[in-house]
């Protein structure tokens, strides 16, 4: 990790009801044009399961409560040549109240859980949805060359000891 490493910490919460998931178009910033799930920056002094509940709220006016935000995830994201590590906390959450809004940042629609628009996501969510659809917890590393390509990354289940 280069000295200059600066980690910026961001949630991603998937969204799940019966067989579904909720996935929204970004429309601006990082990501965008993609489906993915709900999320952003945690500020500072922000609990990050709190920053994870703001952003469903601010993004698709859906709201959970923190205690039903399953931790699943923790991935790192590195770019080349780019000093910033995107540290992403990935949550599951199956008990939504509220109706879906679009909002200025999303535009949220459902897909069925085992058929999203991979061509239009992330590359890396191909690696680890499947961990995902079977409720695995786990931990990874994606090291990126500009937001198409990857060019390694780790994998490995993730045990709460
Ligand atoms: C590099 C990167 C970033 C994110 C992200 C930023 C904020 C929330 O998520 C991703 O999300 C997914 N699915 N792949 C991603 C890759």
């Amino acid at each position: 990790i280069p000295v200059n490493a600066k980690i910026k910490v961001f949630t991603l919460a998937l969204l799940n009801k019966d067989d579904e998931i909720l996935l929204g178009l970004k429309k601006r910033g990082l990501g965008e044009g993609l489906w993915n799930g709900f999320g952003g920056k945690v500020d500072p002094g922000e609990e990050i399961v709190d920053a994870a509940v703001r952003e469903v709220k601010e993004e698709c006016g859906l709201t959970v409560l923190p205690t039903d935000m399953e931790n699943l995830a923790v991935i790192h994201f590195e770019f080349v040549d780019d000093p910033v590590i995107l540290e992403v906390h990935v949550f599951k959450c199956s008990k939504l109240a509220g109706v879906v809004e679009e909002s200025d940042e999303m535009s949220p629609k459902w897909f069925p859980r085992d058929n999203v628009p991979h061509s239009q996501m992330w590359p890396d969510d191909e690696v680890w949805y499947p961990l995902y659809l079977s409720g695995t917890k786990f931990r990874a590393y994606f090291l990126f060359q500009g937001y198409k390509t990857i060019l390694s990354y780790i994998i490995r289940d993730f045990y709460d000891h």
